[in-house]
């Protein structure tokens, strides 16, 4: 058994924190994957360097609707995953190599899956017994795997097996020339984009109506409406077996029920299957309930708004969680600002002596007002804060606004292509209390208005107390701004 003054375990967020504030603690890290976690390596990152060239190869392709002759790009696969992750895995080994090396003594790597054994304690794969006074979870999710007859799930992910999940999707061999996607969220609308835009044929086997159905839902049926008339989506369809064999999958399909009866081909047979049904925390994985911490929505690690993990509704001494494992936002932004709320309160619990010994008072919190996301598919999509539907739930008396791209001048420039600004605001207060961006660099467009939410600025005072440069595209935002509607 190794005791150690810190164990953190897991390298993708919870890697940000761990500073000189505390080389004078004896700490481990346990990694039992890519050091630097799903952002840097299956995440963010790399699905936005394949979305760039993929949002290039679609405007070539759609040209002539500028009075340009239009390409079809030919794509390089091999070349393009070459600089993606050479450059990746460089990061990726300069991360463990500087934690692993003598420049950081004080730090222990441990390369292995660790389980919770009790609330200070964890086993490692190979059975080794950790110890620590303080701990820090930021074990991440997983992606789910719904059972589907003929589906192999311990196979999903390998190398010769053609069903996969987004953690291989971009670093297998070979782009796909057919693909099947299940699922119609993030995830699905992100890959869904960057294959056919790099010349895949791809199908999407959506549930339901709404693609994005998480969002605003008339940002949604905007989003649906534009990503339908250039990609092939079935909806209303659900996947009822999966058969395998000679390296090409055959689907069986069904009505998932949702829409009733719907007009579907019986089998579909692509080279790959993406699955992409949501992401679920390592909370079992980890065995947390041998620890005795609380979990949330049966998922969710518990913590307060000190990060600070609970059991039985109270913090567990010197034990924070931080991003996935416990956020109800997965989101890289979000894990990285509980991951500065997490270092910060762990200074003071080290400095209070005792773990848990820290006041309250002496606690940050952290801030999950006003959220931010985006969607980098095809088109873009932004949201932030509340939906028309939450702002109406939690009571508000809202004006709302939708201004089209095409209202303003970039929009004739852009040829008229489609887009929205959503913005919803309490008529009382003049408060911005959400908003939701389809369209054309959606998740730029937002900023105003994350600003002016995280400032308490009112919607008029954006709106009028700026410049807004001209003819740009930002006016659409100053629009919808202005025809906001308040009381007096
Ligand atoms: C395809 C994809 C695209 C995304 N794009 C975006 C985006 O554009 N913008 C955005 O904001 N978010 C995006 N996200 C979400 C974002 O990646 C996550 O919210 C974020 O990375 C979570 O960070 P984390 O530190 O909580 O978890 P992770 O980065 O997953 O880190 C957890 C680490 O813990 C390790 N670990 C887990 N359990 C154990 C154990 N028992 N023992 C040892 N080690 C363990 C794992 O190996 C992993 O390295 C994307 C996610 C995916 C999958
Ligand atoms: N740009 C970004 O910020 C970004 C990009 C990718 C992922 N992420 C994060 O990762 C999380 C996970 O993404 P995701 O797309 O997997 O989840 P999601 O929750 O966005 O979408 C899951 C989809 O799977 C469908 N689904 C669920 N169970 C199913 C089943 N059994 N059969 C068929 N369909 C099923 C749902 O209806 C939904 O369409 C996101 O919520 C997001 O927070 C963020």
């Amino acid at each position: 058994m190794t005791h150690y003054d810190l164990l953190l375990i897991g390298t993708g967020s919870g890697n940000m924190f761990l500073d000189k504030r505390f080389k004078g603690l004896k700490t481990a890290i346990a990694e039992e994957w890519h050091f630097g976690g799903t952002c840097l390596n299956v995440g963010c990152i790399p699905t936005k360097m394949f979305v760039y060239p993929a949002t290039l190869a679609e405007q070539a392709a759609q040209a002539d609707r500028y009075n340009l002759s239009p390409t079809h790009p030919q794509i390089d696969w091999a070349g393009l995953q070459d600089r993606i992750f050479s450059r990746i895995d460089a990061i990726e080994s300069g991360g463990r190599d500087y934690r692993s090396s003598d420049r950081q003594p004080n730090i222990t790597v441990v390369t292995e899956h660790v389980h919770f054994t009790g609330q200070k304690s964890v086993r490692t794969a190979s059975g080794e017994e950790i110890t620590a006074d303080r701990i820090v979870i930021a074990a991440g999710a997983h992606p789910v795997v719904p059972s589907i007859e003929g589906l192999d799930a311990a196979r999903v992910d390998e190398a010769d097996y053609p069903v996969f999940t987004s953690n291989t999707v971009m670093r297998r061999s070979g782009q796909p020339r057919r693909l099947v996607i299940i699922g119609s969220g993030i995830i699905a609308m992100e890959f869904a984009h960057v294959f056919s835009a790099l010349g895949t044929e791809v199908t999407v086997l959506a549930r339901g109506a709404r693609l994005l159905g998480s969002i605003d839902a008339e940002a949604a049926d905007e989003f649906t409406r534009i990503f339908d008339s250039s990609h092939s989506v079935l909806h209303g369809a659900q996947a009822k077996h999966i058969d395998v064999a000679d390296g090409e999958v055959t689907l069986g399909l069904e009505p998932s029920g949702r829409l009733g009866e719907v007009d579907l081909p019986e089998t579909i047979t692509a080279d790959g299957v993406l699955i992409a049904t949501g992401r679920v925390p390592n909370t079992a994985e980890l065995d947390v309930a041998a620890a005795g911490f609380d979990v949330t929505d049966g998922q969710r690690l518990a913590v307060d708004r000190h990060q600070r993990v609970l059991s039985a509704g109270a913090p567990v001494p010197g034990v924070f969680a931080l991003g996935d494992i416990c956020s109800p936002h997965q989101l890289k932004h979000v894990a990285n600002h509980e991951a500065k709320i997490v270092g910060r309160n762990l200074d003071a619990d080290v400095a209070a002596g005792q773990p848990g010994a820290a006041r309250e008072d002496d606690l940050a919190a952290v801030n999950h007002h006003a959220v931010p996301g985006a969607v980098f598919s095809s088109p873009q999509v932004a949201y932030l804060g509340m939906s028309e539907q939450e702002a109406k739930g939690a009571g508000h008396d809202i004006t709302v606004k939708v201004q089209q791209f095409s209202d303003v001048a970039y929009g004739w420039a852009m040829a008229d292509d489609p887009g929205i600004v959503k913005i919803i605001a309490d008529r009382q207060s003049r408060l911005i209390l959400g908003a939701s961006i389809v369209g054309h660099e959606a998740s730029m467009l937002i900023q105003p208005l994350i600003q002016a939410m995280a400032f308490g600025q009112t919607a008029d005072e954006v709106a009028t107390g700026q410049y807004w440069i001209h003819p740009a595209l930002p006016e659409v935002v100053e629009n919808a701004l202005l025809g906001l509607e308040f009381d007096d």
